[in-house]
């Protein structure tokens, strides 16, 4: 489907042109810890989670033009000095312009499910992603993933205990008790309708065997379909 792509003027927005040469510390005031959200919505969550945590940078990224623009705009009318925007898909995003063994978090949020069985090779998180995001995570950096729907929940649930490197911060594989984690549109959307949320939190292993530090090619047919109309 093509988008209808709105120019996004804000300052805290950035283009893959505007990318700082230096690294993306520069594009912050304070250099801090850079945590990571993947689609990012409308920016209900970040906008919630930069406030707890002035002393982190935050990236939120989405494909969606105007996700990103609602985002911005949620950004300043929270004065948020600490948050970034960009229109980037999320593994273009790793390979282009994160250092390896960077990111101190990365979120997830409600992931689109990709239902029917035949298109569940279209899930973002998957082993391939797994391998892929550990590389770009630092040593006890932080991965959240929440989903709404159970079929994906039980997918990553037996997937992630076999991938190197992540361990686990609950007690069991995911919870559906949420604690003070930020709730976002979808979240909101499926707690009213009295569904769970199943929500993982791992983190890298400090200690990883340099193979296991090693980029994989990106997973056949991937395409970066949305750059066309961007
Ligand atoms: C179902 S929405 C959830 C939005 C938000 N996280 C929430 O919980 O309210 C999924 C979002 O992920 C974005 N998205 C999907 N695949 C993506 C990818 N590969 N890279 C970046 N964003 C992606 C979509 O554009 C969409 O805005």
């Amino acid at each position: 489907m093509t988008q209808r792509i709105i120019p996004i003027e804000s300052a805290v927005f950035l283009r893959e042109e505007q990318w700082p040469t230096a690294g993306i510390d520069a594009a912050f005031p304070r250099k801090q810890p850079l945590w990571l959200e993947i689609g990012c919505g409308i920016g209900d969550f970040i906008v919630q989670l930069a406030a707890r945590h002035p002393d982190r940078n935050y990236l939120a990224i989405d494909i969606y033009n105007k996700g990103c623009l609602k985002t911005c705009r949620r950004v300043e009318q929270n004065r948020l000095d600490n948050v970034r925007v960009m229109r980037a898909e999320a593994r273009y995003l790793l390979d282009r312009f994160i250092p390896l063994q960077s990111l101190f978090g990365v979120i997830i949020n409600c992931p689109d499910p990709w239902p029917k069985k035949r298109h569940r090779g279209r899930r973002l998180v998957n082993n391939h992603f797994l391998e892929l995001l550990r590389c770009y995570l630092a040593p006890g950096g932080e991965f959240f993933f929440a989903t709404d729907f159970a079929d994906y929940a039980e997918m990553v649930a037996d997937i992630i205990p076999a991938v190197t490197g992540y361990e686990n911060l609950q007690a069991a594989v995911c919870s559906t008790d949420l604690g003070d984690y930020p709730i976002s549109k979808y979240m909101r959307r499926f707690l009213e309708m009295g569904q769970p949320i199943y929500l993982f939190h791992y983190r890298r292993a400090a200690q990883l065997a340099p193979e296991l530090l090693q980029p994989p090619e990106f997973e056949k047919g991937f395409r970066l379909r949305w750059l066309a109309h961007g």
